[in-house]
């Protein structure tokens, strides 16, 4: 993965223009299919190599594309007519037509499942399917139970492309809908006949126990569609098997197959009716528990468990337990949530946040002159650091849970180069939606940018859950998998878990880097978190907060708890008001338009108006002395340094303009650092009290209205009192900034620190309560959480 990211970038801005040229040639007559032997030979080396290097460990980085032309067909089968590869059109969606092919040679995963097939006339041919759920990096062997050699397919309206010898050609299939498994018995295969022998088929499990331990196999294993697959082969030849059929619910589950693993829990409980016992009907009740707890259905899931314990008094320890759960999800419904467990929880690699989602004061509305259509405004009046919404990601990906293969694309909608995090979130949306079609219109209704017809006005549409028992290859919808890529570019988030108390503002930047996220909001981790992937920013799809429009002077603010995104007020906001979020950020206007342009937004927000006041030269000055902001840094910097270059940056704004200027704030605070760092080394506590003055300072350019700057003396007469207690600072936040919302908790932390090594306890007291509003105002969560947040910090000080 040593690949510097700029011969990476060339390499996929090749394979765009290659696709681009590809496209412009048009239609021509399909080169000749390869020579039959050959072609299964190097399909057979490409399978077994494959499983080689995965098992010693070995992984590829591919390259992609998203966002290109990924037609779909959406012609059922009974309207298509057959086609054989002779008669295909190469660079062509063969409209009107399907391929009825077989599988010849064991498929292998290559940044899509690669099968080697034949027509019936004989001819081979490689196809690869792209985002068939549950194949993603996946095994050979699993693979194999859901592709076996032998299996019938039918491809509609399949694209067929010519490989770059242009004397061979292959399929492309970008939408797991366009595959039809064909059963024996269907009417598309009579009259068919195959001009070579059927290939051998891999042995089917010959008893009842064989399919059990094949199942469980892949089920333990974690390829839950292989096992979905074999349990439901298997019930082909044992039918009343209600083992299987709970195995399968189980392995639906585990995919987030919502919907299907309770039609199989369902029929189950159904069937113990008719006096199977008590255990196998407590199993299903169990598996009906979890999967309605899946669902957010918590009351239903109280009951369901309490029948369980009923029919099988002997678990009833872990249905309590699940018990306990639903009753800690109902309670988070209401806003109350244990945020320092979430925290820690979040701080574990791997980990999924198990809560339940909350709704605060907010509703979706028309708002036609935004991109979309919609908005999201306050129901009532709120107060700064107020709770808006607990969200759980629809679909996320964080560098620590890959391994294997990655996949770097590039998108052809924006021209960025995306992440591995960014094609599994993909992935993750088209399999979701593959086994719950109940929940395409949630992502179909977001905005897809404006080459696609605007969504409905309002937002989420119902969502209404189909009990019907499924086949996990069976396909109902027609998946643009295309306008799920544009869904994803217009609408996606990079996750920023929310770290200890502690943020590097030199990291700040905002500055694009290989594969910047979507809404690249500045990084907010852990201090000993090692670098993370630069090809790889984590990534998300979350639904309601994609309803939310942009400003850069935005009113509303969000971290996360990984997939769990948590969003509050951090100004005070009238009821009917929107609430805003900066997509972006950027020392001034002209980098954050630049950097808006992929959105179509053009902002007119305060902070833009002022600096446009500030005029052109001087922002394009701003942004070029901000571009080196990391040199401060260095050793070799004197405070000399630090504090001219912190004049040429104030020189870029208009003397008439107010306190607030974000771009001096991170400046005066590594100003702060720098002269604490004196004091600390020179015992000359004047450096300490110019790194509060400077604390103080920066703490004013983010918007904070500072009512005490004394650093000796009496207190009181000039701070506010916050019932009888002294505070420094105004709760007034209407010109908070949200970048500034993020660090304000912190610098305010330094001044408590500088008061602390004063021997000044009045003053500390009185920042330590700034702290904790200025905390309460971007983070919220409570003194628990403060307390371990800064606990580093806060130690030191006692
Ligand atoms: C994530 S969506 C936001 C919700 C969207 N308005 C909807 O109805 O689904 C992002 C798109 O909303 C539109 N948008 C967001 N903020 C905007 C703003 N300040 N002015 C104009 N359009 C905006 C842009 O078209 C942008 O690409």
């Amino acid at each position: 993965m040593s690949i510097p990211v700029n011969s990476l970038k060339l390499r996929l801005q090749d394979l765009q223009h290659k696709m681009e040229r590809e496209r412009e040639l048009g239609p021509s007559l399909a080169p000749p299919p390869a020579c039959r032997t050959t072609l299964i030979e190097q399909s057979n080396y490409s399978y077994t190599s494959c499983e080689g290097e995965h098992s010693w460990g070995l992984f590829s980085l591919y390259v992609d594309l998203m966002g290109h032309e990924q037609r779909f067909s959406c012609t059922p089968l009974a309207q298509l007519r057959p086609m054989a590869f002779q008669t295909m059109q190469a660079r062509e969606h063969n409209k009107g037509y399907y391929l009825l092919c077989r599988v010849v040679t064991p498929p292998y995963w290559s940044i899509g499942t690669i099968l080697c097939v034949e027509d019936p006339a004989g001819d081979v041919r490689n196809i690869t399917i792209y985002n068939y759920p549950g194949t993603r990096r996946t095994q050979s062997h699993a693979l194999e139970a859901i592709f076996p050699v032998g299996s019938v397919l039918a491809i509609r309206e399949p694209l067929l492309i010519p490989l770059e010898s242009d004397t061979s050609a292959q399929i492309y299939v970008y939408s797991p809908s366009d595959i039809v498994f064909v059963r024996p018995d269907d009417r598309i295969l009579a009259g068919v006949t195959w001009r070579c022998p059927a290939p051998t088929p891999a042995a089917t499990p010959a008893t009842h126990d064989k399919w059990h331990e094949l199942g469980d196999g892949y089920f333990n294993a974690g390829h839950f569609l292989a096992s979905a697959v074999t349990y439901t082969r298997a019930l082909e030849f044992y039918p009343n098997e209600l083992y299987f059929q709970l195995q399968r619910g189980r392995a639906y589950l585990a995919m987030e197959y919502l919907s299907a693993a309770l039609a199989d829990a369902t029929a189950v409980i159904g069937a113990c009716r008719e006096g199977v016992s008590d255990r196998t009907r407590s199993t299903a009740l169990y598996l009906a528990a979890r999967v309605e707890y899946a669902l957010s259905h918590y009351d239903t899931a109280i009951l369901r468990l309490k029948e369980a314990a009923r029919l099988s008094p002997g678990l009833t320890d872990e249905y309590t337990i699940w018990e306990g759960r639903c009753r800690d999800r109902i309670r988070e419904t209401r806003g109350d949530y244990d945020w320092d467990v979430m925290f820690e929880n979040a701080q574990l690699p791997g980990a999924r946040i198990d809560v339940a989602e909350f709704v605060g004061p907010m509703e979706v509305q028309s708002m036609p002159h935004r991109g979309g259509g919609r908005g999201v405004i306050a129901t009532r009046s709120i107060k700064a650091g107020e709770l808006i919404l607990v969200s759980r990601a629809f679909a996320a990906s964080f560098p620590d849970e890959l391994y294997g293969d990655r996949v770097v694309s590039q998108n052809c909608i924006t021209g960025q180069m995306e992440g591995t995090c960014s094609s599994e979130v993909l992935s993750q949306v088209i399999s979701k939606i593959f086994g719950r079609p109940e929940l395409a219109p949630l992502v179909f209704g977001l905005y897809a940018g404006p080459s696609y017809p605007d969504p409905p006005h309002t937002y989420p549409p119902p969502v209404v859950i189909n009990h019907d028992l499924r086949n996990p290859l069976v396909q109902e919808l027609d998946l643009d998998t295309q306008r799920i890529d544009h869904i994803f570019t217009f609408n996606a988030f990079a996750p920023e878990t929310l770290g200890w108390g502690w943020v590097d503002l030199l990291d700040a930047s905002g500055h694009d880097s290989a594969g910047s996220p979507s809404k690249d909001i500045f990084r907010f981790d852990d201090l000993d978190a090692s670098e993370p992937d630069i090809y790889n920013p984590p990534s998300a799809l979350f639904l309601l907060p994609s309803l939310f429009n942009h400003s850069c002077d935005g009113n509303t603010t969000w971290y996360n708890f990984r997939d769990i995104m948590v969003m509050r007020a951090i100004k005070p906001i009238r009821k009917g008001e929107e609430f805003t979020l900066p997509y972006v950020q950027g020392s001034s206007t002209l980098s954050r338009h630049e950097r808006l342009k992929r959105y179509c937004i053009t902002c007119d927000c305060s902070l833009c108006s002022a600096d446009r006041e500030d005029g052109e030269e001087a922002c394009r000055l701003r942004e070029q002395l901000l571009e080196s902001l990391s040199s401060l840094r260095s050793p070799e910097t004197s405070l000399a340094n630090i504090r001219s270059f912190l004049c040429y940056v104030e020189g870029t704004h208009n003397a008439l303009r107010g306190p607030v200027r974000p771009a001096s704030g991170r400046i005066r605070y590594e100003l702060a650092i720098a002269y604490e760092v004196r004091a600390r080394e020179s015992a000359d506590s004047s450096f300490r009290i110019q790194a509060i003055d400077a604390c103080m300072a920066a703490l004013e350019a983010y918007g904070i209205v500072v009512l005490d700057k004394s650093m000796w003396g009496p207190i009181g007469s000039v701070g506010s009192m916050d019932g009888d207690e002294y505070l420094p600072i105004s709760t007034e936040t209407r010109n908070l900034v949200v970048e500034g919302a993020k660090y304000c908790a912190q610098i305010s932390l330094s001044i408590v620190s500088a008061f602390v090594f004063m021997g000044d306890v009045p003053r500390a007291r009185g920042w330590a309560r700034a702290t904790r509003i200025l905390d309460s105002i971007f983070v919220g969560c409570g003194n628990a959480l403060f307390k371990s947040r800064h606990k580093a910090i806060t130690d030191n000080l006692i």
